[in-house]
């Protein structure tokens, strides 16, 4: 998807909202798991409880392939369905790959045709020839981790060279990579105090926030120092959407919350 479509959709759902769909056979509703296929089940009822208040789904990879070629499947499943019915939608596949070159061009190959997701998240520790072959496609998006929303993120990402953090080193040099502008950043909601700083580092660029709802980030803050003038956010809520309640009203309770983050948004968007 251009980005210039992601843009219309902020503007005419007046939402920076991503849903994530990280599905646990463990807290999804009881009754789901007599269906043939559960986590494709739920994705369905979710997907259409929320899409009026989202622009973007992401399935965090991890979920489906904990359950083997099932969970292959669903996700399939779930990214044609995405595709069929709501091609408005921006897809991302949350797999945090990057490899040497050969290999990353087959991770690439594997999400941006195979699967067909509009982006990827992607590893920046191996360097350029690791993430340049996502870049290679030309209408795909690749998903940089920036700076990253868990405590570990403190162990490397803030070390110190130069007056400079590792992580602002590793988004200034990756703007310098071929194709660069196809990159966007995971910058996580829980370090929004550097939004600001980040934003003088990548002006232009989207970024994927992860960590509001669950890990305690500040949806006001992330919108307050994090956006620009094309919006440039996409702010991503997993369990606080998808388990709001384990019952028969998963669905329904999905929709109330995704809808109250909406309207939250709606205040920073014009
Ligand atoms: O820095 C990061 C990078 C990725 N994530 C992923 O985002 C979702 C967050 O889920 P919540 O349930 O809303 O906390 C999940 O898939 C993570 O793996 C992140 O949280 N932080």
């Amino acid at each position: 998807m251009e980005i210039q479509k992601l843009i219309q959709q902020i503007e005419k759902k007046k939402s920076m909202l991503c849903v994530g769909l990280d599905v646990d056979l463990e807290k999804i509703p009881k009754h789901l798991l007599d269906h043939e296929d559960p986590i494709f089940e739920f994705n369905k009822a979710i997907i259409e409880a929320t899409q009026e208040f989202c622009v973007a789904f992401k399935p965090n990879t991890a979920f489906y392939e904990a359950q083997g070629l099932k969970g292959w499947a669903a996700l399939k499943k779930t990214i044609d369905y995405l595709n069929t019915f709501y091609p408005e939608q921006f897809t991302i596949a949350d797999a945090k790959r990057g490899d040497i070159g050969n290999t990353s061009s087959m991770y690439a190959k594997a999400f941006f045709k195979n699967l067909n997701f509009d982006s990827v998240t992607v590893a920046p520790y191996m360097g350029r020839d690791s993430v340049e072959p996502f870049l290679s496609f030309n209408d795909k998006h690749t998903i940089l981790l920036g700076l990253t929303s868990n405590q570990g993120s403190e162990d490397f990402q803030f070390l110190k060279s130069e007056d400079e953090f590792l992580f602002e080193n590793v988004l200034k040099k990756s703007q310098t990579w071929e194709n660069s502008q196809q990159l966007m950043y995971v910058i996580g909601a829980t370090k929004a105090d550097h939004l600001k700083s980040i934003r003088s580092i990548l002006p232009n660029s989207f970024l994927l926030i992860p960590g509001v709802g669950a890990q305690g980030g500040s949806l006001k803050e992330v919108c307050k120092n994090g956006m620009n003038s094309s919006y440039g956010l996409l702010i991503n809520s997993s369990r606080g959407i998808i388990y709001a309640s384990n019952q028969n009203d998963f669905a329904e309770k999905a929709k109330l919350k995704a809808k109250a983050l909406q309207k939250e948004m709606a205040l920073f968007i014009n």
